[in-house]
């Protein structure tokens, strides 16, 4: 079936934010996170940039392929949030084209491009120099709706106390991915 975009989705061109203060994908309180910020782009679909930092290493001087990988996944994981749908990562397959330096920015792509059921599909690009550069990365995936209780039952309490305590509703509604 095609992806809906949520009506209440952030417009396109506005930044989606962090949504959740320590994730490592996009958390501002992670000091080695990869701080990537997401914008919303039209129908089901969003771009976002992510700059290798010195911490995220694997080869001398390039980036790791797990932290490429985590980049994608955040990437698609953002994309839940145009569909209002609490879904987490049931499969990520990664092409990896060319090496990423350290202190490039990569600029990232991604769309859902159905849904079925539970199931959303989706796919990413990962570019250097720009937009329109060179492909380095490419991921297709398979995110899996869940019920809130997934996080709730396997997460650690001290997190998701903290979590749910938040006086921010959306805040509080976006660690956990949640229509507010
Ligand atoms: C603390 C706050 C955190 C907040 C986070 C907010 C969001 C995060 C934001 C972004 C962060 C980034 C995101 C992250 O990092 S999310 C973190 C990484 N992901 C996980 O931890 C997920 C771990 N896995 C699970 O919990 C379960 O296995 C899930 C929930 C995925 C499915 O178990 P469940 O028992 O519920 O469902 P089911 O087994 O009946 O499957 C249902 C359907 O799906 C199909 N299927 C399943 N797996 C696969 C597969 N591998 N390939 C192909 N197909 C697969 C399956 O065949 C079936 O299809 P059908 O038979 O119906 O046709």
């Amino acid at each position: 079936m095609k992806p809906v975009r949520h009506p209440d989705a952030p417009a396109p061109g506005d930044p989606l934010g962090a949504h959740y203060e320590h994730c490592f994908g996009c958390g501002p309180g992670q000091p080695h996170g990869l701080h990537l910020e997401a914008r919303a782009g039209e129908g089901v679909a969003l771009t976002a940039e992510f700059t290798v930092q010195p911490a995220h290493q694997g080869a001398p001087g390039l980036a790791h392929g797990g932290v490429l990988a985590t980049a994608l996944d955040e990437t698609l994981g953002s994309l839940n949030w145009l569909l209002r749908t609490v879904a987490v990562t049931g499969r990520l397959e990664t092409d990896y084209v060319r090496p990423v330096p350290v202190g490039t920015t990569l600029h990232l792509a991604a769309e859902v491009t159905a849904v079925a059921g539970r199931k959303i599909y989706s796919r990413a690009v990962g570019r250097l120099d720009g937009p329109d550069g060179p492909v380095a990365v490419r991921a297709d995936a398979l995110f899996v709706e869940v019920k809130v209780d997934h996080f709730i039952d396997h997460g650690r309490p001290e997190e998701i106390q903290a979590a749910m305590s938040d006086p921010d509703q959306v805040r509080r509604a976006r660690a956990f991915e949640v229509n507010p």
